[in-house]
C-alpha cells in the first residue's frame, strides 16, 4: 500500500463514504446549505452544495490536502522549483500572467522581463497586422490567419478564440489546422488567398511531425500560388522555444516569438502561443484574459484551503474518483461560445493526471485522473444526460453558465438557465418510486402496468454536480475559469503524488509512429513487428484490402 492509502485520513474517508446521507436529506435538514457551500472568487461563483458532502466530509478532505503538503506544493510551483522532476523543469505558466512588477526566478534568472518583452513584441505584431501596416507580398493587408499547431499549441488558441467571439476584430478571420490528415489543410487552403494569408506555426519544440508537415504543405502552396522564397518572411511567423530549428526552416528571426522550457504545452495559451487569440480579440483583451487568470493564481496561492475554489473542486472530484469509483467527470457548458471548453479541459486534465506511478516511481494503488468529457447544454440533455440520470456509472458534473448572454434574444437565455438549474436539481433529488407512481395515478394503465412503469421512471438522484456562474463571459472571467481548472488539476496531482507535467505516454506514440512511417516507405514489406502491425502496414503499402 502507498503512504496515501495507508494514511488514517484516507481510511477515515473510506469509512465515511459509506455513511453520507442522500443529498435530498442534506438539503431538507439544512436551509443554509447553499450559503455554507458556495463561494465567489475572481468573478466566478461556485455552488458546490449539490455534492455528497457533509461538514465531516469536507474536514476530512481538507485534512487529506494538508497531509499531502498541498500548500507547500503550491508554493513550490509558484516559486519556480523543478516540480516536473522527470523532465527537470520548473512549471511556471503562472509567470506568463504575472504583473510587470513581480519578480519570478527560474534557473537563477528573473523571467518576468522576458515575458513582458514578448507581450510587447506581440502587441507590436498585432497592431501591425490589424492596422494593415503589415503587408503581404503584393502589398495587400492580411485578412486571414492560419494557425498551425497541435495539442496545447492548438486547443488553447482555438477554444479561447471561439469562446471570445464577441470580441473579434471583424476584419480578420482565423483558421486552425492541427491534424496531419491532408484533408484538414487542403480544405482550409481552398478558402484562402496567398496574398492576404499569414501562417502562424506554433510548436514549442518545433519538432512535432503534424505541425512541421502542415507548415511545409502551407509553404509549398504559398510558393506554388505565386509567392517567392523571399516572400516567405511576410507570410510565415513562428512561436517556438527552438529558435535555431525555426530559422533553419526559413522563418525570419524577427518573426519568431519565444517560448520557454518552463511552460508546458497544455498550459501555453498564455504565452505567444496565444498569438491567434491576440490577433482576433486585440491585445487589450488578451491582457484582460491574462489578468483574469492572474487573479485566480492569487486566489489559489493565498486563500486558505477551506475557501480555495480550485482546492475545493479538486478535492470533490477526487472524493468521487477514489471513494465512489467514479471514472469520468463531465463538463457541461451552458453557453454556445464555451462549447469547446470540455475538449480543452480534457487535454489539460487527462494529459496531466493520466499517470500510474508516484513521483518516486511507486505504482499507485488508487485511481488517478478520470476521463474528462462533456459538451454543450442543452444539447447533451437530449442525448447522454440519460446515462447521467439513470445509468449505473456515477459521473460527477460541472455546469458552467454566464448569467448574461452576449445574444439576449427573447426568452432564449431564461430557457437555457432553467435547463441548467433544472438538470442539477434533477440529478440531485431524482425521483422516488412513490413519486413516479403518483405521477401515473390518472393514467389509463392497469395497476400492474403502473408498478412496472414507475420502476422505470425511478431516478436515484444523489448525483453530484458543481455549478459555476459568472456575470458575463468576458476575457477576464474566461481567464479565471481556465486557470481555475488548471489549478484544480494541480491539486489532484499533488495529492496523488504524481507528476502532472510530463506526458511520456504521448511520447511513445510519437516514436512508434515515426518507426512505422519508415517501414511504410521501405522497399520491402514489413515482417519485423507483431503479426497485426506487420499485416496492417503491408495492407496499407498495397493500398487495398
Ligand atoms: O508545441 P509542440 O512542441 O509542437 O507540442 C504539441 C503537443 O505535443 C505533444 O503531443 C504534447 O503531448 C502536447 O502537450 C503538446 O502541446
Amino acid at each position: 500500500m502507498t503512504h496515501l492509502t495507508q494514511s488514517s485520513t484516507w481510511q477515515a474517508l473510506s469509512a465515511h463514504s459509506k455513511n453520507v446521507p442522500h443529498m435530498r436529506e442534506l438539503f431538507a435538514t439544512d436551509a443554509a446549505r447553499f450559503n455554507k457551500m458556495s463561494l465567489t472568487a475572481c468573478g466566478l461563483l461556485l455552488d458546490y452544495s449539490k455534492n455528497r458532502a457533509t461538514t465531516e466530509t469536507l474536514d476530512l478532505l481538507f485534512a487529506l490536502a494538508s497531509n499531502s503538503q498541498l500548500e507547500a506544493k503550491i508554493k513550490a510551483m509558484f516559486a519556480g522549483e523543478i516540480i516536473n522532476t522527470t523532465e527537470k523543469r520548473a512549471v511556471l505558466h503562472t509567470a506568463l500572467r504575472s504583473t510587470a512588477e513581480q519578480s519570478i526566478i527560474a534557473e537563477g534568472q528573473d523571467i518576468v522581463p522576458e515575458v513582458q518583452q514578448t507581450l510587447n513584441k506581440m502587441q507590436g505584431f498585432v497592431s501591425s497586422v490589424t492596422s494593415g501596416q503589415w503587408k503581404g507580398y503584393t502589398g495587400k493587408a492580411i485578412t486571414d490567419i492560419v494557425s498551425i499547431g497541435i495539442g496545447g499549441s492548438f486547443l488553447g488558441p482555438k477554444i479561447v478564440s471561439q469562446a471570445l467571439r464577441p470580441y473579434w476584430n471583424p476584419e480578420l478571420k482565423c483558421h486552425f489546422v492541427a491534424n496531419v490528415d491532408g484533408t484538414s489543410i487542403s480544405e482550409k487552403l481552398k478558402l484562402l488567398d496567398p496574398e492576404t494569408t499569414l501562417f502562424i506555426m506554433s510548436s514549442k519544440s518545433f519538432g512535432t511531425q503534424e505541425t512541421l508537415t502542415n507548415t511545409l504543405t502551407a509553404r509549398e502552396w504559398f510558393l506554388a500560388k505565386g509567392g517567392l522564397q523571399s516572400d516567405v518572411a511576410k507570410h510565415f511567423v513562428a512561436v517556438t522555444s527552438n529558435v535555431a530549428k525555426a530559422t533553419d526552416f526559413g522563418i525570419d528571426a524577427d518573426n519568431i516569438f519565444p517560448m520557454w522550457d518552463w511552460v508546458g504545452g497544455r498550459y501555453s495559451l498564455w504565452s505567444a502561443i496565444g498569438l491567434p487569440i491576440a490577433l482576433l480579440i486585440g491585445m487589450d483583451n488578451f491582457r484582460a484574459l491574462l489578468s483574469g487568470a492572474h487573479q485566480m493564481d492569487e486566489h489559489f496561492a493565498n486563500a486558505p484551503l477551506t475557501e480555495n475554489m480550485p482546492v475545493i473542486m479538486g478535492l470533490l472530484s477526487l472524493w468521487y474518483g477514489n471513494f465512489f469509483n467514479a471514472q469520468s467527470h463531465v463538463v457541461l457548458t451552458y453557453d454556445h461560445y464555451l462549447r469547446g471548453l470540455p475538449a480543452y479541459f480534457q487535454q489539460l486534465d487527462m494529459e496531466s493526471n493520466g499517470k500510474s506511478v508516484t513521483l518516486n516511481g511507486t505504482d499507485v494503488d488508487y485511481s488517478t485522473g478520470p476521463v474528462i468529457w462533456g459538451g454543450e447544454g442543452t444539447n447533451g440533455q437530449h442525448a447522454y444526460h440519460q446515462l447521467l440520470h439513470q445509468g449505473t456509472a456515477l459521473i460527477p458534473a460541472d455546469f458552467i453558465m454566464p448569467l448574461q448572454s452576449h445574444n439576449p434574444i427573447g426568452e432564449h437565455h431564461d430557457q437555457l438557465a432553467s435547463n441548467c438549474f433544472g438538470q442539477t436539481q434533477a440529478l440531485m433529488q431524482g425521483r422516488t418510486f412513490d413519486e413516479a407512481l403518483a405521477e401515473l395515478a390518472n393514467s389509463a394503465l392497469s395497476a400492474t402496468e403502473k408498478q412496472l412503469i414507475a420502476k422505470h421512471k425511478v431516478m436515484p438522484g444523489n448525483k453530484p454536480s458543481n455549478t459555476l456562474l459568472m456575470d458575463k463571459l468576458t476575457p477576464s472571467t474566461l481567464g479565471a475559469l481556465i486557470a481555475l481548472y488548471e489549478h484544480r488539476t494541480f491539486v489532484q496531482g499533488a495529492i496523488w503524488d504524481i507528476n502532472s507535467f510530463d506526458q511520456w505516454g504521448v511520447e511513445l506514440g510519437k516514436d512508434l509512429g515515426n518507426d512505422v512511417l519508415a517501414r511504410i516507405g521501405a522497399t520491402q514489406n514489413c515482417d519485423a513487428l507483431d503479426a497485426s502491425s506487420n499485416a496492417l502496414i503491408n495492407l496499407y503499402r498495397q493500398g487495398k484490402i
